[in-house]
């Protein structure tokens, strides 16, 4: 796919700005805190409904503005799609296709295909679990957008279930057994299709990551890469992942009860990378974890690829800096003319000369393309 232009009106620091991709890879030049992450942040948006770095469309939205605009044309094998998305404060997003407004926000999903790297990624390694499964979530939304829903229905019974929770705890409710097994039987239900999905990606993930970090790292290091959930050690089959659910909900109930919170379910699972049967989160020494990390977006890009039939965009919001000269060579050899990739840097000074000749070069400044 190919992102041929973006339009971008009081996003940001963006008043009105039209962007023309002229060239398999277009490189984002400025200062800091010019406005260059904010325009792969809005590429983001389009792909994923998401933004990395922002939860409140209040955010993304220009200052002393209450709405905010974002046009793309892209080209799929099938044909040129314009797409549209407005946000809006105080209100709700809309979404066009082709000039048409979209009933549901989920078929925007999938339109636009990207894999994001940026030097906040080296945390997916050591950071907190809940980075893992943000994403992991997104990879799966953009690979199978249905599962936004399901991951929707799940964090909205989640809510549900541990307002009741919590208002046992304070002695607000009265415990009402009925009640209590209605929910956790929707948390079971709707929990299992996160977990069966979570697993299903990195099963095929791992093996391509893995191939990437022998590659990288050599023959010596074998990664391997697996879904965690706290319920149950194997994903399949539904009904004994359903069952294993329950079955924990019942075991944890007197600690649910004591903490006013559920205990049991995807929104506490983890991701676990090893690398030679030790874990690379607490062990792997920094150059173990930047070439994880490095495979692991190389795999995304395979990936996404084989699922969809086109190559996604890629996304190198101020990373090559932070590769050695081995690691950027592999990104560099994997990209080629392949992926569509837009590059934020504050130095030109770090890029191959042929790079160079061969790319588009925008200036940033002040949330202006100059
Ligand atoms: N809602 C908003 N309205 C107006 N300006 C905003 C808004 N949100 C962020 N900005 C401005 O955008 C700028 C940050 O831009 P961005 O994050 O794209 O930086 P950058 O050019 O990628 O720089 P760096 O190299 O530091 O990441 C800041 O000047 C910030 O004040």
């Amino acid at each position: 796919m190919y992102l041929k232009a973006l339009y971008l009106k009081q996003f940001r620091n963006y008043q009105e700005q039209k962007v023309e991709f002229s060239a398999p890879k277009t490189i984002l030049v400025g200062n800091n805190a010019q406005g260059k992450s904010n325009l792969l942040e809005a590429v983001e948006l389009l792909s994923t409904l998401k933004s990395h770095r922002a939860t409140r469309d209040r955010d993304l939205i220009s200052e002393g503005t209450s709405v905010s605009q974002i046009n793309a044309t892209i080209e799929r094998a099938y044909g040129s799609v314009d797409l549209s998305l407005r946000l809006h404060y105080p209100g709700r997003r809309t979404v066009t296709v082709n000039q048409e407004t979209l009933k549901r926000q989920i078929d925007f999903l999938g339109l636009v295909n990207a894999v994001q790297f940026s030097s906040l990624d080296l945390e997916l390694v050591r950071g907190a679990p809940e980075r893992r499964r943000a994403w992991i979530d997104s990879l799966l939304v953009q690979i199978e957008p249905i599962y936004a829903h399901i991951l929707q229905q799940y964090q909205i019974v989640l809510r549900q279930r541990n307002a009741l929770l919590k208002n046992l705890k304070s002695g607000q409710t009265q415990l009402d057994p009925a009640q209590l097994a209605l929910w956790d039987a929707q948390l079971a239900t709707t929990g299992s299709r996160v977990i069966r999905r979570r697993d299903r990606i990195l099963k095929r993930l791992a093996p391509i990551a893995q191939t990437w970090h022998s590659s990288i790292a050599g023959n010596s290091e074998q990664l391997t890469i697996r879904y965690a959930p706290n319920i149950i050690a194997e994903a399949e089959p539904p009904e004994k992942v359903q069952q294993a659910f329950l079955d924990k909900i019942q075991q944890r109930r007197v600690a649910e009860q004591v903490h006013g919170t559920t205990l049991v379910g995807p929104h506490r699972d983890e991701i676990e990378f090893t690398i030679n049967q030790t874990p690379a989160r607490t062990y792997g020494s920094q150059g173990q974890q930047r070439t994880l990390v490095l495979s692991l977006k190389l795999a995304e890009l395979k990936l996404i690829e084989d699922v969809v039939g086109e190559p996604p965009l890629l996304l190198l919001d101020d990373v090559l800096a932070e590769l050695d000269l081995l690691r950027q060579n592999q990104l560099i050899e994997t990209i080629q003319d392949h992926f569509q990739t837009l590059i934020t840097t504050t130095h030109l000074g770090a890029f191959d000369a042929q790079w160079l000749t061969s790319s588009q070069i925008l200036t940033v400044e002040g949330g202006k393309i100059v």
